[in-house]
């Protein structure tokens, strides 16, 4: 707006759990627009230049030129992370066919890789219409995130599922890196950065209270949900992140998922 007087950034967060232990503390900035979509739509929104910030899938990164991240900052996962779950209607070794959750991009590469590596097996993979259940679509497996995978993976003990994140830790050694604070091309993000870390603080001192509210909603125990976000989720990156994402680019690259050549410069 010509006559706002504040200077705006324009950021996007994803709608789950998992998200506000970075992103609680941007609420209330002055001048700072907080928008929650799930992280399909928040690529898009990237790409097109209407966020200049973005909590989102790290591969992404490794999609467009230009891009860079925060640094010591992300969604991580350091062994299982229920909010990410392959179910499974088959042993992943005897998979054909496996649905994408249409709002992960991210995740359904790190999928495509632990079968791959891991399993041996490189099954056709469909993605889901915008909004549509993999569930319910033909397939041997589904690929869920975010609060939805994890209410079904707590609340339904008897699915079969295999863990991404966990997968990944023991193929590689190194934490996975699910998402970022992406910024786009020509943002000047010097002035804002305080926020950015300031909310990671509030978010740990918070976090037990954001998972007790989401258990409430999910209709999930708080202890299952602690557990979760304060135990399985890691939001501090040490230079294992960087380490982690490049790793990343490079299996992903291997099968086609991302350009082999790209690394962006992490903001200190
Ligand atoms: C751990 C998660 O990480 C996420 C997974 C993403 C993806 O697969 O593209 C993107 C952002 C994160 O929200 C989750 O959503 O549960």
């Amino acid at each position: 707006m010509d006559d706002d007087p504040e200077p705006r950034l324009r950021v996007g967060s994803v709608p789950y759990l998992v998200g506000r232990p970075l992103d609680a503390g941007l609420e209330r900035v002055p001048g700072l627009v907080l928008r929650r979509a799930i992280p399909a739509e928040l690529v898009a929104d990237l790409r097109s230049g209407a966020l200049d910030v973005a909590l989102v899938s790290s591969i992404e990164l490794f999609r467009r030129p230009g891009y860079r991240w925060i640094g010591g900052l992300g969604v991580l996962g350091d062994g299982p992370v229920s909010s990410v779950q392959l179910f499974l209607r088959r042993p992943p070794a005897e998979l054909e066919r496996v649905a994408l959750d249409p709002a992960s991009r991210t995740s359904a590469v790190l999928a495509r890789i632990v079968l791959a590596q891991a399993h041996g097996v490189r099954p056709e993979f469909v993605e889901v219409e915008p909004g549509a259940d993999p569930r319910e679509a033909t397939a041997d497996a589904w690929l869920r995130i975010g609060d939805a995978a994890l209410r079904e993976r707590l609340s339904e003990p008897d699915l079969e599922s295999l863990d991404p994140s966990l997968e990944w830790k023991r193929l590689t050694g190194l934490p996975f890196p699910f998402a970022a604070w992406i910024v786009r091309p020509g943002i000047d993000l010097a002035p804002w950065l305080a926020h950015f870390r300031a909310s990671r603080d509030l978010g740990r001192r918070e976090a037990g209270s954001f998972a007790d509210r989401a258990a409430e909603g999910l209709g999930l125990s708080r202890d299952d949900c602690r557990h979760y976000l304060l135990e399985e989720c890691r939001f501090d990156a040490d230079d294992r992140m960087a380490q982690a994402l490049v790793r990343f680019r490079d299996l992903a690259a291997a099968i086609g998922q991302c350009e082999p050549d790209l690394t962006p410069t992490a903001i200190a």
